[in-house]
């Protein structure tokens, strides 16, 4: 556990409105077996993780004044550190429609505009936070009102600072994020092919396209790919995790599970092969249950003893 705290942004949370039904039917009317309403957002998800694991989190980015109560909760509830900007309006409702199959269909709402104030008042929050913590993992889509590069701004604000930064995001922010060379980015194999601007329908494609992230100065690529785990590149050299295979209960946050578990496995200089049993093992513990986190460490122990990692041979 490291002794400084690690701040999450997230510039676009949600209130999840996870609705677990049979079959999904478009256009008919569709009986639920339950539902829950949780704060998220891919930077929240990634504080719980890491606040399960036992860092110190400061968590910020904005959310509506309207609706902040569950956001207050949870912050209190896990002793995260609070340093968000409310902005009038309600925070958006994303919901998850999670099938008995597995799968999961998204409907994401556009979420608050981001006045020009609360732009500036964030960007003094983080070089505030740059006195207390070392590392940033910013994440998600970005809110209507900021520049598609408010990500690369602010990778470029900390890494002046000397702070290593973890970026998870897509479309044309990972786009303009890239160009500030973070430590780490995440792009699952969809997002590498939109950056690419084309199909990459093979691990070799796929590759030359890490390699030319690489040679921008990002230090690690880590590729995600559902259920056939991941692949992690560096200059140093490259690794597969292999899943373990689980029930699928909502895949929704397995991305952000395996950032934190990423992120802690980095933040405390653990071995690859440590930090990726980790975080492959969160991963998997986040697609077998609704929401994320550690609720339980004896199944996250048996989970890092089901997953498999190899070391790939690849060369920048
Ligand atoms: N069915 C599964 N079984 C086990 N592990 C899984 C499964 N699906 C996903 N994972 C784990 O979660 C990780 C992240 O999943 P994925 O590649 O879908 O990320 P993502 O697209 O960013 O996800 P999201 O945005 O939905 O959180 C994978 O690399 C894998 O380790
Ligand atoms: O609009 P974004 O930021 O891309 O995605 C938001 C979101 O889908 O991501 C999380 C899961 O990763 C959810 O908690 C949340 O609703």
């Amino acid at each position: 556990m490291s002794s400084r705290p690690v701040v999450t942004l997230t510039l676009n949370p949600a209130l999840d409105l996870t609705v677990q039904l049979p079959e999904l039917i478009a256009g008919e009317v569709n009986l639920a077996d339950r539902g829950s309403l949780r704060a998220a957002g891919k930077g929240i998800n990634v504080a719980m993780v890491l606040r399960d694991l036992g860092e110190q989190v400061c968590v910020t980015g904005v959310l509506g004044q309207d609706n902040r109560e569950k956001f207050d909760a949870l912050f209190v509830e896990h002793q995260m550190v609070n340093y968000y900007q409310y902005e009038q309006g309600a925070t958006r409702i994303n919901v998850k429609l999670s099938e008995t199959s597995g799968r999961v269909t998204d409907v994401n709402l556009p979420g608050l505009v981001v006045s020009e104030t609360s732009w500036q008042q964030l960007q003094r929050t983080l070089l505030q936070l740059c006195e207390k913590a070392d590392w940033f993992v910013l994440s998600g889509s970005l809110p209507k009102g900021l520049a598609t590069d408010a990500y690369g701004h602010i990778c470029n604000l900390l890494r002046e600072r000397g702070k290593k930064v973890v970026i998870d995001t897509s479309g044309k922010a990972l786009h303009a994020a890239v160009e500030a060379a973070p430590e780490v980015i995440k792009p699952n194999v969809q997002e590498l092919e939109q950056w690419a601007g084309k199909p990459l329908p093979t691990q070799a494609l796929q590759e030359e396209a890490v390699r030319s992230l690489l040679n921008r100065q990002i230090r690690h690529v880590v590729l995600s790919d559902g259920e056939n785990g991941l692949r992690w590149y560096s200059r140093e050299g490259a690794w597969q995790a292999l899943p373990p295979k689980v029930d699928v209960v909502s895949t929704v946050g397995a991305g952000d599970s395996l950032v934190a578990g990423i992120s802690y496995g980095l933040m405390n200089n653990f071995s690859v092969a440590d930090t990726l049993t980790l975080a492959t093992a969160v991963a998997a513990m986040a697609v077998n249950q609704v929401g994320v986190g550690i609720t339980s460490p004896l199944r996250l122990d048996q989970l890092k003893q089901q997953v498999s990692i190899k070391p790939l041979s690849f060369s920048c």
